[in-house]
């Protein structure tokens, strides 16, 4: 198993704040577990751009971070547009960077890497719970 399939793997824990951020050597050191992102200033955080065929797939993407924030409870800010999606990860608590942020981009990394599937088309009223 390599390291970033450990990263991966792990869950986010429990930020309540009033730890100190990561420093930069321990956040180097991190950072090598997460290929292609990068450490960025004010906020301290890490970013990585995506880039997609079209602006369906970009927005699917950010869609399917988001989920996965959500079900982390850890939170990303998305920016997307035609054929890419920035993310970025910082904990907002510290004002910088935590495990819970390294663990985050590795997670959505590996999203990158799955094959994508369109989302199904709307069903609009021929759903099973739609009357008439
Ligand atoms: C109550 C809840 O756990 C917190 O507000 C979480 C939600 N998501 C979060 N996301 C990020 N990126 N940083 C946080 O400090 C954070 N805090």
């Amino acid at each position: 198993m390599t390291a970033q399939q450990d990263l991966a793997s792990k869950q986010c824990e429990p930020c309540r704040g009033g730890v100190p951020p990561m420093d930069r050597a321990m956040a180097r050191e991190y950072l090598v577990q997460v290929p292609g992102w990068s450490i960025l200033d004010n906020p301290d955080r890490l970013e990585r751009e995506f880039r997609f065929a079209d602006f369906r797939q970009a927005q699917d993407f950010a869609m399917r971070v988001g989920d996965l924030c959500e079900a982390e409870g850890h939170h990303a800010e998305i920016r997307y547009g035609w054929g890419h999606c920035a993310v970025a990860f910082w904990t907002h608590k510290i004002n910088g960077l935590h495990e819970n942020d390294f663990v985050m981009a590795a997670k959505v990394g590996g999203l990158a890497d799955a094959p994508y599937t369109a989302p199904a088309e709307s069903m609009g009223d021929v759903s099973p719970t739609a009357r008439g």
